[in-house]
């Protein structure tokens, strides 16, 4: 049964279903994979359009439920892939998160929407279709992520040069070399000697939104610890300062890979954990790590109304 309702505020893009004890209600679970969190609604909740001020106020940690991202799914997709849409914390659509792929997958085998060890996932924003593994022995989930590349083209960069590779960016009278990447969604590399969450927070936000970047990027400073070793800290666009991201991970360990200063299997070592990254000569690679499950939960009518204030 689909009863619309006025609750919300915004009572076009919102359709809710579950009263409890006379409130309308929204359910949602959370999961988080190293520390990033997101909340993950079905998308019989909403109508077309997914309101950016919902989404934020969503992930806000004090005064909504709190998250770095929201996944909307599983919608309909052919072949039997399961679709998904993600956002970042700001409200801003993406085009696919590593860590949210597996929290996804996770998702689905948790509340029986599959069964199989395998999967293939359609991230609705791009088209592009990935597969996912349980691993059961490592209790880990291993997502084939694609390809990468170094165009600037594919990370809209504003640049006649064809590639960003250790690119002096000149900002706020410092200079980083820096390396931009696409691994589905746009990542800007920048070697360091040595790393500090306050470097991320601080130089991350400059970098991801300067001029070079009019998409904005998500935004690495990355140091190689050995040649099956890199340690990264994290700004994401979007999302700001996360203690992981699955495709930052990637990003770093394509770099690094590319440039020889690693072997073909690569540990991320993040604030939130680490991450497995397998790179292939075809310039593909595969992500994996844990996902876990931390709460089901019900976002109130109230909630909804202060949105309006
Ligand atoms: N946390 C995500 C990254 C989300 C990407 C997003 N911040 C963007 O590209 O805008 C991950 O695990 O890959």
């Amino acid at each position: 049964m689909r009863a619309h309702r006025t609750y919300w505020g915004l009572r076009s893009h919102f359709y809710c279903i579950v009263i409890l004890n006379g409130v309308a209600c929204m359910e949602f679970f959370k999961y988080q994979a190293l520390g990033n969190d997101y909340l993950i609604l079905e998308p019989r909740w909403f109508s077309e359009t997914i309101p950016p001020a919902f989404i934020r106020q969503l992930c806000n940690r004090r005064f909504g439920v709190g998250a770095d991202g929201v996944i909307i799914g599983p919608w309909r997709a052919p072949d039997g892939a399961y679709g998904l849409r993600i956002f970042n914390a700001d409200g801003s659509e993406c085009e696919k998160s590593g860590n949210g792929l597996r929290l996804f997958a996770r998702y689905l085998v948790d509340v029986g929407y599959a069964t199989e060890s395998e999967l293939r996932l359609s991230l609705l924003y791009t088209g592009e279709i990935v597969n996912v593994s349980f691993l059961r022995t490592e209790h880990a989930i291993r997502v084939d992520l694609g390809s990468y590349c170094f165009d600037a083209i594919a990370l809209q960069a504003s640049t006649s040069q064809e590639q960003l590779r250790n690119y002096p960016l000149e900002i706020g009278g410092k200079v980083f070399t820096i390396t931009g990447v696409d691994v589905g969604n746009p990542h800007c590399v920048v070697w360091v000697d040595s790393l500090s969450a306050e470097l991320a927070r601080t130089w991350g936000p400059r970098i991801g939104t300067c001029t070079l970047f009019p998409q904005k990027t998500n935004v690495q400073f990355a140091r190689v610890l050995d040649r099956r070793n890199v340690q990264i800290e994290i700004w994401e666009r979007g999302a700001g300062y996360t203690l992981a991201s699955g495709s930052s991970a990637c990003a770093v360990a394509a770099v690094a890979y590319d440039s020889g200063l690693v072997d073909a299997a690569v540990t991320v070592h993040m604030p939130g954990g680490q991450v497995q990254v397998d790179l292939n000569a075809n310039h593909t690679l595969a992500l994996t790590g844990p996902a876990q499950r931390v709460a089901l939960g019900r976002v109130s009518a109230d909630f909804g109304s202060q949105m309006l204030a």
